[in-house]
């Protein structure tokens, strides 16, 4: 959906998801976050009895990664039982990454990956095609089932929902599900991620916030129950530590390109014609002094003093995107967020480990956010915290 030029055309394929993404579809979908958190949880405990340092952004991506995969295909790749976390969405975003430049300049040279034998992408780009196949398999197997049930079953996962007989012939194409699996692994998968990343980085990094965060949990998760998503939502500071990981993390750090087709758009003293393209990357919006003082720093403390002077600070992230094309899967985002901080938080202590604000650092442009160094990524050392 995301390459649909069209408005209209991108809210018909937006319109097919939309529901699996509503604030209420994801509540339904507590329980698969929880277990797939579980998991990661086991293996912090299990690193923090073996001492041993773990790359926290991969671990992540294993998490998102797995949540979406079962969200989309029923069934999870299962990332978070590998090794390393092997993940070959996450792998194949990392070199497609690395042509970011040519393919924004040369956007022709991503379809034309379709077109190339499967032994010359994997031979260029293993990953990729590891993710694609596998894509494939399931779209496929998808297009074979849907053809036989009925439409109320057609609407249980999002490749169902895709491949529904309910949509237009034209519209449920291998091609169709494979771009839409691709887009949803891969938007569910790094993004998140990075923001989780920050968020450990800075509870690590800054023992204070830790504490205080630790502090703010403790009634709620000290007897070990579940802590619902409404009522973690309600902690000021757990608030703060999610909205300043989602600012320093930017989402997507590229020029989203947009086209106002009838209208003249007004900036400042300038009007831009009906139909030009315009783009502005989120960095410039998170990073305004104006609005965050000091914005290189995680200050948690900001967001609380804003509502208590009634301001909404939230309007101002451009981390998810703004408007009809903004991120679908917002409320997924933002509950993998609170869930698995709190979580981390109320169990783990972390020390970094080959790691520095520098592997966070925004300075370059690769579609996500790049170091200096390349992808993002937070190593640290595990120890388990007493309750
Ligand atoms: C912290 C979490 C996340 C962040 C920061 C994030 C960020 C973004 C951004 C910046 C965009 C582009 C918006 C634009 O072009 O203006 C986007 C689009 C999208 N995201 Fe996310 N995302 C997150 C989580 C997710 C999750 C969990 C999913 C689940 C599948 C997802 C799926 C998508 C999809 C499908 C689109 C394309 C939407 C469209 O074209 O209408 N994202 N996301």
């Amino acid at each position: 959906m995301i390459t649909t030029i069209d408005h209209d055309h991108h809210r018909f394929r937006r319109g097919i998801l939309s529901n699996f993404f509503s604030k209420k579809s994801v509540l339904n979908i507590t329980p698969l976050i929880q277990e797939k958190l579980a998991i990661l949880m086991e293996r912090f405990e299990q690193a923090s009895q073996e001492g041993v340092a773990l790359d926290l952004t991969a671990a992540f991506c294993a998490l998102t990664g797995d949540i979406v995969t079962h969200y989309t295909y029923g069934q999870s790749f299962n990332s978070l039982h590998e090794e390393d976390f092997k993940n070959n969405i996450r792998g194949g975003i990392l070199e497609l990454e690395s042509t970011n430049h040519l393919n924004r300049f040369v956007p022709s040279l991503i379809p034309l990956l379709r077109y190339m034998p499967s032994w010359l992408v994997a031979y260029f780009k293993p990953a990729t095609a590891a993710i694609m196949a596998e894509v494939t398999e399931y779209s496929q197997n998808a297009l074979r089932k849907n053809s036989e049930q009925d439409l109320e079953k057609s609407k249980q996962t999002m490749v169902q929902a895709l491949s529904s007989p309910a949509i237009p012939a034209d519209e449920r194409t291998l091609y169709r599900l494979q771009e839409e699996g691709m887009i949803l692994l891969s938007g569910g998968t790094e993004s998140p991620a990075n923001a989780l990343s920050v968020a450990a980085f800075y509870l690590a990094d800054e023992n204070s916030i830790l504490e205080r965060l630790r502090a703010e949990l403790q009634p709620a998760m000290c007897n070990g129950n579940f802590v619902p998503l409404a009522e973690l939502e309600q902690l000021p500071y757990l608030t703060g530590v999610v909205n300043e990981a989602l600012r320093l993390s930017f989402g997507l750090i590229s020029r989203p390109p947009r086209i106002a087709p009838d209208e003249v758009l007004v900036y400042r003293e300038y009007d831009i014609p009906a139909g030009t393209p315009v783009g502005m990357s989120s960095y410039f919006m998170n990073m305004d002094p104006t609005i965050f003082p000091n914005p290189e720093s995680f200050i948690p403390d900001r967001w609380i003093l804003a509502s208590e002077r009634g301001e909404n600070l939230t309007r101002f992230i451009a981390t998810f995107g703004k408007g009809s094309r903004a991120c679908i899967g917002m409320n997924l985002g933002y509950a993998e967020l609170y869930f698995t901080i709190a979580a981390m938080a109320h169990r783990f202590k972390f020390e970094l480990h080959e790691t520095t604000q520098e592997n966070i650092r925004a300075v370059r442009d690769r579609g996500l956010p790049f170091s200096k160094d390349g992808h993002w990524r937070v190593k640290a050392k595990v120890s388990k915290l007493a309750n």
